[in-house]
């Protein structure tokens, strides 16, 4: 980190710098729980890819590190990505280029390791544009009111629904259906430190809620959806008005989800189950009156390309494209030219190209539109992309898009 301020220098982070870790990560984020009890916890983190900054004096101030990803969905492929996380500064230390010094580390060794990829879940929406990363997905809050009517499935009634404790020798299940989803973004947990903190539900965390709680979908004995959630209680003078809370819900077919949903919505003692899906997620379509539900847009996975010409030959395309990007980036200057992309439903190929543009945009918009997620046409509506021809941005928004809106069910 060549760019961190003086008085500050880099350090690789190691298990035995884990109550380091954990004093800093609850002065970036508060927690209700001591010290203590979160390093009793299970470190989700790959600590080789774990990054800090010490004063002189060895205090650890500021930390990031990565998810290797070798599998992350991209439309039609699978690429590795390294998913940026718990980056965290200490307050005081805050606003004197921690971050700035600690992205360039980040992108430097994702490059170094061959990660044409960077993705993240942002903790607020505003810090990571900058740094070249876009929104590529999106996903939609719901509050459910109790016995919301849902349209009906053919096979639904075929569907058992079994209500558990979640437990250990759920993690097959889990496995099995999770790593089977092929949608842009949607990243598996890949590594052994991610499942384990994943199927581990200490009580810190909870919330005043029960236990988490596994609906496993069956059709003649094979699990074929699953959804995890957990129910609080509340008892008011009105009466019962308690709240499901739902994680995670994975299903292998249209009955599967009718049949979970159908369960998640009507739990005695709950007046509204509180869920997050992604945006072409069947309980939108299920949902007879989703304004009562009341949906509200949040952003996802955010992507950032950190080697255009690789990242862009790495997806599938969604319809035949020749197109010359002008692309901006302040941060990685090897991808700040123009590029000319040929592709199409079997793969692509990009070059340096010299000729004029057609679109004109920054890297941040090209990670925007990567997945399939958010379209190059609607980004040129807010003045985000530039078309020197606007048959071509016609024609580069269609082959950028993907039939399956991308995101991710879980925040890494
Ligand atoms: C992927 C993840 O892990 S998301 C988790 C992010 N972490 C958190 O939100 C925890 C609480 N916050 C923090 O730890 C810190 O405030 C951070 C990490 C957000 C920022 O760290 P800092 O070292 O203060 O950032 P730094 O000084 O390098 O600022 C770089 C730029 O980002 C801007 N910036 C920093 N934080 C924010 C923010 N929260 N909102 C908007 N802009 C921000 C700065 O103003 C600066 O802008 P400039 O380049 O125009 O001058």
């Amino acid at each position: 980190m060549t760019d961190l301020p003086a008085g500050y220098r880099p350090v690789d982070l190691d298990p035995s710098r884990h109550a380091d870790v954990i004093a800093l990560d609850v002065w970036a984020f508060p927690a209700t729980v001591d010290d203590d009890v979160l390093a009793a916890l299970p470190s989700p983190l790959t600590w080789e890819r774990a990054r800090g900054v010490e004063t002189d004096d060895g205090e650890l101030v500021a930390m990031h590190a990565s998810y290797p990803f070798t599998q992350y969905p991209v439309p039609g492929a699978r690429v590795p990505v390294a998913g940026l996380t718990w980056v965290g500064v200490h307050p005081a230390h805050r606003r004197r280029g921690l971050l700035r010094a600690m992205i360039h580390d980040h992108v430097r060794r994702s490059l170094a390791r061959g990660e044409a990829v960077s993705s993240l879940f942002a903790a607020e929406p505003a810090i990571y544009g900058r740094f070249g990363y876009g929104m590529a997905a999106h996903d939609v809050r719901l509050t459910v009111p109790r016995g919301a009517a849902l349209r009906s499935v053919p096979g639904a009634d075929a569907v058992r629904v079994r209500l558990e404790r979640l437990q250990e020798h759920h993690d097959d299940v889990v496995r099995a259906l999770h790593g089977a989803v092929d949608r842009p973004g949607w990243a598996t947990r890949e590594t052994p430190e991610l499942r384990a903190a994943y199927l581990d539900d200490p009580s810190a965390f909870r919330d005043g809620a029960e236990a988490l709680r596994i609906a496993v979908a069956e059709r003649d004995g094979r699990a074929v959806g699953y959804a995890l959630f957990r129910r609080k209680s509340s008892w008011e003078p009105a009466g019962p008005r308690g709240t499901v809370r739902v994680r995670d819900v994975v299903t292998e077919d249209a009955a599967a989800a009718r049949a979970l949903w159908g369960v998640l919505l009507d739990l005695d003692l709950m007046a509204t189950t509180e869920a997050w899906v992604l945006e072409d997620d069947p309980l939108l379509h299920l949902l007879v009156d989703l304004r009562a539900a009341e949906p509200r847009l949040a952003d996802n996975v955010w992507v950032r390309l950190l080697d255009v010409p690789a990242a862009l030959a790495a997806r599938r395309y969604a319809a035949e494209v020749d197109v010359v990007l002008e692309v901006r980036d302040d941060l990685v200057p090897a991808n700040a030219r123009r590029w000319r992309l040929e592709g199409g439903p079997d793969g692509a190929v990009v070059t340096p190209a010299d000729g004029s543009p057609d679109l004109v945009l920054d890297v941040r918009e090209l990670g925007a539109a990567y997945l399939g997620g958010s379209s190059l046409a609607s980004l040129a509506t807010a003045g985000l992309v530039a078309a020197e021809r606007p048959e071509a941005l016609a024609r580069a928004a269609t082959a950028f898009g993907w039939p399956v809106r991308p995101g991710c069910s879980w925040v890494f």
